[in-house]
Formats: C-alpha cells, structure tokens, sequence
C-alpha cells in the first residue's frame, strides 16, 4: 500500500474474493491433484488418494445455544464436512474435529455434540478419528473431513458441459425456512426447523452420481443460484434453473404466507441445506432421488426460467 491509499478490508473483498486472494498465495506442490477451489481437495500418496476438506462451524454464526441443542450442532457439524467429500463423488470415511469452548460451558452440551457427530457419521458410513480441544470465548468448531474416491477421479466445480442436465439431490430452502422462522419466533413448524438444526445430506448419492457419470457437482450450502454459479464459473457454461422444478411442498408454502415471503426466494439462495446438485451428460437417467432441475448452455451465470436470479442473493460471510 503506498501513503494515502486505503487498504479494502474484508467486507471490501467479500467471501469469494478473499478466498482466491488468499489463495493465490500458496504455492502447489505435485501432491496437490486437486486443490482450493473446489467443495474438497484431492491428495495424493503412494498407497492411494484421499479427498480432504475443512469448514468452521462458530457459535453466533451457524448456530445458536437457544435454537439449537449440542446433539443438533454434532449433526450439522459432521454433515456440513460430510457433504463437501459426498460433492466430490468419494464416499467419507473420517471426521477430525477441532472443538474450543468457554470453561463454563456444561460438559453434557460437549458430550452431546460428540453424540451428535457420532450419529452423523454412521448416517455418512464415516467414524470420528481425531480431533482437538481448546478454549475460547465461545464455541468453535473446525472439522474436516476425508473420502475415498474408490478408483473414480473426483468430480469437480469444472466439468459440466453444454447439453448436461442439472440434478438435484435432496430439499433446497429448508434450512432457510427453518432458521427465517426460528428468527421470527414461530412455533409449529418443528419439521423446518429441524432442516436448519440437522440437515440430512444424500452422502450415498455423490458415489452414485459419479459412477452415474456426473461431469460437475456441489452440495448445496451458500445457496442453490449462487453454488450453481460456482459450477458455472468453474466450468465455463451458463446453468439454467427451471423454477417449476423446485420441489417447494406445502410446509414451505405455508411457512412463507405465514412470514410473507417468496418460497421460490428459500429454494433459490437458502443455504445449508447441504443436498447434492450434479450435471449429467443428457444420455444418463438421474438416479433415484435426483430430480432434473435445469440445463446447461453455452455462456456464462446463472439463470433462472432465462433470467438473472431475482429476490435474495446466497449466503457471503462478510455482507
Ligand atoms: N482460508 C482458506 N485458505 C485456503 N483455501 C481456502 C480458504 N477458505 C476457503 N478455501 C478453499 O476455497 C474453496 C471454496 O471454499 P468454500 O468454503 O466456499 O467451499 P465449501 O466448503 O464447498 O462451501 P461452504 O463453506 O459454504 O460449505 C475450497 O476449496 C476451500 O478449501
Ligand atoms: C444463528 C445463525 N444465523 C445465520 C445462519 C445462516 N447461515 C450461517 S452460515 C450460512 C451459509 C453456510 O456457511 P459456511 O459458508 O460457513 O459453510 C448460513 C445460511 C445460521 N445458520 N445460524
Ligand atoms: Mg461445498
Ligand atoms: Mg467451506
Ligand atoms: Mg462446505
């Protein structure tokens, strides 16, 4: 920075761009088969591959003590990682996990985010083999996450095609629904809110997608428009999202009259939701539980019924 000149902050850059900023700074040894950039990194080794990804959960940020209990936490934790391996078409097989905590905190809340991460990770087929404790002001986690590809290459943000089809693995805009009415103070709507608490990732789904032959895929977690606009980006194409294809039930069309909002605005930037969405060249059959959602055309962005995204934007940590 020379004198006078004002140094952006990180509100300044946003989520995305600090990230490649940060990232462009570390160098990349032949190790690395895939690196940043993607839902997880691949690493190689002599004996093998294994795929790795890391993401924080904090107090105040993803959960709260009065909203959610350490059981939940355990479960949204473990799954937030979990998906990132699934998205990558590997099946977990590992969760180590970083946990740090006020003194005061009731040992029977830490106790119950192991049970919760232990629960998720049996969903997930995956065991927690490690981890840390420290403390802090409030609570943090740090897990990360590891995936056996099984011999497959890993599917990547940047292999979906012109002519792909877009499938989608699991709800969108329930975890949204759920956390836009536990912040409005609703009760009654236990089903929603518990999408927010424990979101529940098709894991079995990514191998399946992959050996399917998925040329892209993501979880879904900042939000549907805005992770598609990663596969977008990544791969050089426009993603096209039919909205009538969303799968918007009637709990999600209540809860919004009753909070006066646009459902189709959960399903399209509401994150956490951690459900798969794949391309599929347009010769495969979407597996059971995928549902078409979209194409993909030459060009760039997102689209949805031909336009940009109306209505809310995803989730970025710095707005
Ligand atoms: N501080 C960082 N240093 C190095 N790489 C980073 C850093 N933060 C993010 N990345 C990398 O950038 C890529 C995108 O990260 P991002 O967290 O957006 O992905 P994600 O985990 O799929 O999304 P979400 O965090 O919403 O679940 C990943 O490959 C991640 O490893
Ligand atoms: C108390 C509270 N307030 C807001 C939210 C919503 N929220 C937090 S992080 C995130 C996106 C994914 O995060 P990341 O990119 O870190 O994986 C979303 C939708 C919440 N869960 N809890
Ligand atoms: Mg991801
Ligand atoms: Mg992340
Ligand atoms: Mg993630």
């Amino acid at each position: 920075m020379g004198p006078g000149a004002v140094s952006p902050t990180l509100r300044d850059l946003g989520e995305f761009e600090l990230i490649r900023q940060l990232t462009a700074r570390f160098a990349r040894t032949s190790d690395v088969l895939v690196g940043p950039g993607d839902d997880a990194a691949v690493l190689a080794a002599a004996d093998g591959r294994v795929v790795v990804t890391t993401d924080l959960l904090l107090q105040g940020r993803h959960f709260r003590l009065d909203w959610s209990s350490g059981t939940d936490v355990g479960h949204k934790a473990a799954a937030q990682n979990l998906a990132d391996v699934a998205a990558m078409g590997a099946r977990p097989t590992g969760l180590f996990v970083g946990f740090a905590g006020p003194g005061q905190l009731d040992a029977a809340w830490a106790l119950a985010l192991a049970d919760g991460l232990a629960a998720e990770c049996a969903r997930a087929g995956a065991s927690v083999a490690g981890g840390d404790v420290s403390s802090a002001d409030s609570i943090m986690l740090g897990v990360t996450a590891l995936g056996d590809l099984a011999g497959r290459p890993p599917v990547l943000r940047s292999g979906a095609r012109p002519g792909d089809v877009v499938v989608l693995a699991g709800p969108v805009g329930h975890a949204e629904a759920g956390l836009a009415l536990l912040t409005a103070g609703r009760d009654g709507w236990e089903d929603l809110v518990a999408a927010h608490r424990r979101p529940r990732p098709p894991y079995r789904l990514g191998p399946v997608l992959a050996a399917a032959g998925a040329t892209a895929m993501c979880d879904v977690s900042d939000g549907l428009a805005q992770d598609l606009g990663h596969i977008a980006a990544a791969s050089g194409v426009r993603v096209e999202i039919r909205s009538a294809a969303l799968e918007i039930g009637p709990r999600m069309r209540s809860a919004a009259a009753a909070l006066g909002v646009d459902p189709l605005g959960w399903a399209l930037a509401g994150g956490e939701d951690h459900s798969l969405v794949a391309c599929l060249p347009p010769t495969v059959p979407p597996p059971a539980g995928c549902v078409p959602i979209g194409t993909v055309l030459l060009g760039d962005g997102v689209t949805v019924d031909g336009q940009p995204p109306a209505g809310p934007g995803g989730w970025n940590h710095f707005d």
